[in-house]
């Protein structure tokens, strides 16, 4: 500011907030306002606190698990560098938890954390961190509800604590497909802004035993052998997803099997639309609904008519269940593009048996624009419910995929002669952990809770460098003396 207006106006407050730079990368900015009259200054800066202070959406006290461990190894940087200024800004209070190990956030949360204190847990890592956080915190809920978790036909219990996540692992599909990038100033911004947006998720069980929950991709076949092949082969960092990814379509294993399933029949919305929600129903976009009628909408879906189960026979090279769109970088619109994020259900998607080339040309569809599932031999359903047989049943000596890989091969050849190419099981793929069952069901696609960030559904129609209406925070009234100055902005409050 010209040394004369300084003069001129000689108190001053900044207001930082939220500014889209660029599609779905946000930045945090300031604008001074300068006043003639310190009490003016003042009236601005209590008006503007006490609005900031009646956003009830927004959380005050958090709890930060940081995996040093994950992605990189930049999970302690990113958060020290990039999100504590930016939460310390917006008066946002923190207790910080470094992991020490693997699950230590899931059974802190699930035992010992004070969850009544907090309006968020948050944490800094990749997807398998995320994971971790969801089954903490769910299962506290279900177990404080008296909700049999072993049962898949139970419904889940929403819990009250939102999570949040700040993207610092080898993937971090969830964030991608959630914020729509992967940018940990844009994740902890929406967070601070109290962007939530609801999320399905999967309880995954074995003979009435609970195993794992999905909030994202279960892939049996392909994505589980993938899968199963990168963990043998840790040791090559990231490059491990390329190479097994490679070695698995090379070897071009399918497996036979029986899929039932529980349509969701009465929806508005299928896996072929061509229109994206990340809001939890496509109508919000098409048709520019109000969020009354939205939310009407939403509760609809949540308890619908059913028809009854289908069963489908066959070999197939991958079954894959798809709880949102899992976008991810490599992927720009995900496995299943239009997959709800809310809405209760999952979309299954069926590879059956094909050539190497034809297998080679849907996967390169999930790098396209093009529509994922018109191909002969790809069927996709929205499913509210699924179950999955191998055809050859197993007994439970036969159950560790995890570890006994090439003995559980042999054994299976050797049970099974006929089959000279595929082994009669693959392993199944839950949110990027190897699951130690063939044969599962899927119950209930419920949405228990809130994610603290937002996929911005009318994304096209705002204008980069666009103001929100988030005021992060408020310094306060100094005099112009005291303030950093700001050259290319002049504004002052009438
Ligand atoms: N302190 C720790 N030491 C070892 N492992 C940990 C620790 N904290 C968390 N973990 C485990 O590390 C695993 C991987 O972490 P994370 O998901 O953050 O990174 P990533 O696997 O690199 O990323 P992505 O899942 O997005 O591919 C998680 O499953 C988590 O259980």
């Amino acid at each position: 500011m010209p040394q004369k207006s300084t003069e001129a106006y000689p108190y001053a407050f900044t207001v930082s907030y939220v500014e889209r730079v660029w599609q779905h990368r946000w930045r945090c900015s300031d604008v001074t306002f300068h006043c003639l009259e310190g009490a003016l200054c003042q009236q601005w800066v209590q008006t503007i606190r006490e609005q900031l202070t009646a956003l009830t959406s927004r959380p005050k006290h958090l709890l930060v698990y940081i995996n040093p461990y994950g992605g990189k190894q930049q999970g302690e940087r990113i958060y020290e560098q990039k999100v504590a200024p930016l939460f310390t800004l917006a008066s946002i209070s923190t207790d910080v938890i470094v992991t020490e190990h693997a699950n230590h956030a899931r059974d802190h949360l699930r035992t010992e954390a004070e969850l009544k204190q907090y309006d968020g847990v948050v944490c800094v890592g990749g997807d398998g961190m995320f994971s971790e956080m969801v089954h903490g915190l769910v299962s506290r809920t279900q177990r404080d509800n008296g909700v049999d978790q072993n049962s898949p036909e139970e419904k889940l219990v929403p819990c009250t604590l939102r999570i949040g996540i700040i993207p610092a692992g080898s993937t971090d599909c969830i964030c991608y497909a959630t914020v729509g990038i992967n940018d940990p100033v844009t994740s902890a911004l929406h967070i601070i802004v109290g962007d939530a947006q609801p999320m399905d998720v999967c309880s995954v069980h074995h003979n009435n035993t609970f195993l794992r929950y999905s909030v994202s991709l279960l892939g049996y076949g392909f994505y589980g052998d993938v899968l199963a092949d990168s963990e043998r082969k840790r040791w090559m960092g990231p490059a491990r997803y390329d190479f097994s990814g490679f070695k698995t379509f090379l070897t071009h294993h399918y497996y036979e099997g029986t899929v039932s399933f529980l349509p969701a029949t009465d929806i508005l919305g299928t896996p072929r639309d061509k229109t994206r929600c990340r809001a939890g129903y496509v109508l919000l976009y098409k048709c520019n609904l109000s969020n009354n009628i939205h939310n009407q909408l939403c509760s609809l879906v949540l308890y619908p008519h059913v028809w009854g189960w289908r069963v489908i026979r066959g070999k197939f090279l991958a079954i894959n269940a798809a709880s949102m769109s899992c976008a991810c970088p490599r992927s720009p619109k995900g496995l299943s593009p239009a997959a709800h994020l809310a809405d209760g259900t999952t979309d299954l998607i069926l590879v059956r048996q094909c050539s190497r080339f034809n297998f080679l040309r849907h996967l390169l569809r999930h790098t396209s624009k093009y529509d994922q599932f018109d191909m002969t031999f790809v069927e996709v359903h929205r499913v509210r419910r699924f179950r999955f047989t191998p055809r050859y049943c197993q007994s439970d000596s036969e159950l560790d995929l995890r570890e006994n890989g090439k003995r559980l091969f042999s054994q299976i050849c050797r049970d099974h002669p006929a089959c000279s190419c595929s082994p009669a099981y693959s392993s199944w793929n839950c949110d990027g952990e190897i699951l130690p069952h063939a044969a599962i069901e899927v119950g209930y696609v419920t949405t228990p809770y809130n994610l603290l960030c937002k996929y911005t559904v009318h994304s096209e129609s705002i204008q980069t460098h666009s103001l929100f209406p988030h005021f992060v925070t408020l310094q306060p009234c100094y005099k112009m003396d005291k303030i950093k100055t700001h050259q290319s902005t002049h504004n002052t409050p009438s």
